[in-house]
This record gives C-alpha cells, structure tokens and sequence, in this order.
C-alpha cells in the first residue's frame, strides 16, 4: 500500500502505464547511459522544487539511483557503493529475490540455475550444496585441474591456428567442464560449450535494465509466435528455454554415461551423485542445474588481461621482472608464489576493477517497498548496482579509466579479502554474492603469472580503448588482435 508522500527516485519519465518506450532503453554500454542519466536527472528537479523537496523531504540528488518505469514495472538503478551497500546488504532480506514472471516460466529451466531461482527455500537449499562446493577451501580441489589446462593454454598458445580469443574460450570451459563434469572437451567449437555458450548469449539480453519489460503486459505470454512484436519476443524466449535445456541436459547426460561406463566419481558431479539418494529427484535437479553456469565472465576477464598487457605494455614488463626476480628466468608460477608477487596480484585486481565483467551484475528484486533516503522504491521493483560506476568513481580511483596496477599496492604488501574485488558483488550480507568468485579467482589469476613468465603480448593502439569491447550485458573484449610470441 502507498500511503508515503515520497516520490520516486529521479529518472527519465515515460508515458503513463507504458513507461518509457523501448527505444530510449539503453541497450550498449548501457551502465554508462545511467551514470549520464545520473548527472542528468539528479540535478533535474526545478531549483525551487529542489530547494522544496530537500528542505522536507532531506532528498539526496546525487544521481545515485535512477528510477524509470515500463508497462507499469519500476526499475531503479544504484550507482554508488554507499547505496547499494544500504539497499543490496543491510536490506539483503528484502532485496535478495530474482525478476520472475509467467514468461519466465516458459524457460523454466533456466528458473532452475541458481543464479535465476527466486529467493526461496529451493534457493537456500541449491545456494548451500553450491557454497559447500564453491568455498576457499574446497576450491582447492580443482588446482591440480587449473594448474594443468592454464600450462597446456600457455604452452599451445603461441603455436595454435585459432584465434586468442577461442583458445581463452576454450581454457575457461575446460576448467569448468573437467572440474564439475569431469568432461574433457578439446576444443570450445564443440557441441556442449557451443550450446552452453548460445544459453548465455540469448540470456544477455535479460539483465538489460527495462529490456524485460514487456515480459509485464499482461497475458503476453500467451500470444502465438505468429504475432507481430510480442509473439516474436515470446517465441525467441520459448527458443531461450530449449538452448538452456540442452545446455544444462548435454552435459549431464554425458557425465552420468561415463560414470556407468568407467564408474569413476572423481568429478564434482560425480562425487555429489555418490552421496545423493538417486530416487530424490529434488536433489538430483539441484546437482544437474550446478554446471551450467557463467564460465563466460573467467573468460572474459583473462580476455581483458591479455588487452590491457597490450595497451599498457609497461605494466606488462614490470610483471614480467617482478616474476623474473621472484622466479628466476626458467620458473614456473603457482599458487603457492601469490604472497610473494604483490605486483601479478595488483594486475589481477585492476583487471577486475577496469572492466568488471558483469557491468550492471545479475537483477535483484525487492519483496517490501522500500523506503530509502526520502524516495519510494515499490515491492516488485527490479534492482540493479551499476558496479562500474563504483570501480569507476573518481573519488575513490584516480584517472579511472586508466589501467594502474600501483592503485592496488601498499606499503604493507597488504590486499584486501577477495570480497572486496566489486566485480563479484561486494559481499556484507549480500546474499547473492557470486557463490564462484574463489574458483574463478584461481583461474584468472594463475592464468596471469603463467601467462607473462612464458611469452610476449604484442602492443595495440591505447585509443578509443571501449571501443574494444563488446556493447552488451557481459564485458568482454570481443576481438584479441594482439599476437603472442615465447619469451627469448
Ligand atoms: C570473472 C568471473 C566472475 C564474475 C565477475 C562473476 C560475477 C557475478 C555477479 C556480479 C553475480 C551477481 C551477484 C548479485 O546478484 O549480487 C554473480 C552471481 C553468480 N555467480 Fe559469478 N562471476 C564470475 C564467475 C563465476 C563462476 C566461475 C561461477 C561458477 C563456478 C559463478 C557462479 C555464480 C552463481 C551461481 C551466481 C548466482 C548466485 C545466486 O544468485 O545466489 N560465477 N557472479
């Protein structure tokens, strides 16, 4: 119930119940349209309103939330730490869900990913068998399988006919195939990570901020895929929902066939089916829908190391002496030599501040209406933290749009916890907190010191650097014309 005088965050108005319409809906680089729409709109109010309202209502007019609406639907975006640690976190129990609708459910499978799956008991239960695989410690299991496939990487790296691009591809999906399916898959071009990759491709659209609105129209999910407009987006979902399937079912089915055939359990997979009575069919659903999830954002990271190596190739032979002088000339890194390269490690935490590979991260959605800082933010309202604008606030980083490693090191060789990389989604009691973040922090980061004390990453033009990258929901360079020769 409304019963506030408080007025929706400022933002962009539309028309009534339709909102704004699709076109003014950023979809390319959209996290920099709403830090415009920012400036822009939280300072839009007229002054004597603003004098006003402030005097009454102690509003901020920061542009630290945007809100617009469509077909009745409120979105808001944060773009400052301060705030989305106080609606994100400290509200975590209201803010915790997942946008849901009728035509979600025609993907329901891709319901059934825990990324997507609303904040509930089945969530709790499938965020728990995650956590229990997922933690530091138990991470740890799959080094040997990170250490192996990032040499095999380097070492076929400078002879290799596909592109850079491809082969970094097919690193981050063979770590992930090994390790949770225990599947070796040669190449990313094969059928699995080809249809595992198409998932995600078709699901970026569905974290755009208002891109999802007509999903609100009521009855819309009923209409036939004959239908102009809204028949066409149900149909392109109903497609969404059998390239998640076979995402989720190819590999499965593969590894529960090898398992009967060489009764080998060393995967993750197959250690979970060992320990799960096979008639619970809930738990079963749990351990198949683990695998398919975001191996697209390692990818992208290392992508953006091997860029900014190239655009910033000062950075790239400062790396390559720390590791000579800790290393020698011959040395080969691994996990145990982190604490004893400061610099490698402040690579690693500008690559993820530079170009955090989720931009807008993955929607929240709020289950109470919020009241926050004199502005109402209604039940059901779609939440997303505009994370590069705080890896990208001037107040705290320095020219940054620059890649600085020296940003990261202090006097005391000291780095803040892996919950403070915002990349991942900062971590108070943020409940959905990316529940990967240390397997993916081993793999980038052991594919950085490997990397630069085996070969040279040749140099690229340092203009017009976001033109380098993709437009969409995932960050990522979307072409490496950089080459790569052994070090002499
Ligand atoms: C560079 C690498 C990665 C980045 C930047 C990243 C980032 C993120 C972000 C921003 C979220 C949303 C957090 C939120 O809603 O507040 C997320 C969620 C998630 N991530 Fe990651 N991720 C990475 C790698 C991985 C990997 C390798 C896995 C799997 C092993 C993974 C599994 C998940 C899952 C399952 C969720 C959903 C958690 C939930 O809803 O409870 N991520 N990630």
């Amino acid at each position: 119930m409304t019963m506030y005088p408080y007025l929706y965050p400022p933002g962009p108005k539309g028309f009534p119940y339709l909102g704004l319409p699709n076109a003014k809906i950023p979809t390319k680089k959209f996290w920099l349209t709403h830090i415009e729409w920012g400036k822009k709109h939280g300072a839009a109010l007229g002054f004597t309103a603003i004098i006003i309202i402030t005097f009454l209502l102690s509003l901020s007019l920061s542009g630290d939330l945007i809100h617009f609406s469509r077909f009745s639907k409120h979105y808001v975006v944060i773009n400052t730490l301060e705030t989305a640690r106080d609606i994100l976190d400290k509200q975590a129990r209201v803010t915790s869900d997942r946008p849901h609708t009728r035509v979600d459910e025609i993907v329901s499978n891709l319901l059934d990913g825990l990324s997507q799956i609303p904040y509930s008991k089945q969530w709790r239960k499938t965020r728990k068998l995650f956590h229990q695989n997922l933690h530091a410690e138990s991470t740890v299991q799959f080094h040997p399988i990170q250490t192996e496939q990032v040499w095999l990487f380097v070492k076929g790296v400078v002879l290799s006919e596909s592109t850079l691009k491809g082969q970094i591809a097919t690193l981050s999906q063979n770590i992930m195939f090994l390790s949770i399916y225990g599947l070796d898959i040669s190449s990313n071009e094969e059928e699995m990570p080809t249809r595992n990759r198409e998932a995600i491709d078709t699901f970026e659209n569905s974290i755009i901020p208002g891109w999802d609105g007509y999903k609100y129209i009521p009855f819309i999910h009923l209409l036939p895929s004959w239908f102009p407009w809204g028949g066409r987006l149900i149909a392109t979902i109903h497609a969404l929902g059998e390239i998640a399937r076979e995402g989720a079912s190819k590999p499965w089915d593969a590894v529960r066939e090898k398992i009967k055939s060489d009764g080998n359990h060393a995967s993750l997979i197959g250690k979970l089916l060992s320990r799960t009575d096979p008639d619970n069919d809930e738990e079963i659903d749990r351990i198949k829908w683990f695998g398919f999830q975001f191996m697209a954002d390692t990818m992208s990271a290392i992508s953006t190391f091997f860029l900014a190596m190239s655009l910033y190739p000062d950075v790239q032979s400062k790396g390559q002496e720390e590791l000579d002088a800790v290393l020698g000339k011959e040395g080969i890194p691994t996990f145990d030599d982190c604490p004893s390269l400061p610099y490698i490690e402040a690579i690693f935490r500008e690559v993820m501040r530079w170009h955090p590979a989720l931009p807008m991260g993955v929607p929240h959605n709020c289950i109470e209406d919020i009241v926050y800082d004199g502005y109402y933010i209604p039940k059901g309202t779609t939440i997303y933290a505009n994370i590069w604008a705080m890896t990208h606030d001037t107040s705290v980083y320095e020219d940054a749009d620059r890649f600085i490693p020296e940003r990261h090191l202090r006097k005391d060789r000291h780095f803040d916890n892996i919950n403070s990389i915002l990349a991942y989604r900062f971590e108070r009691r943020n409940f959905r907190v990316c529940v990967g973040r240390y397997m993916a922090n081993d793999t980038i980061w052991l594919a950085i010191p490997s990397t630069l004390a085996a070969v040279d990453i040749s140099t690229l033009p340092n203009e017009n650097v976001e033109d380098y990258f993709s437009d969409g929901a995932f960050c990522s360079p979307h072409t490496l014309d950089c080459s790569v020769t052994p070090q002499v």
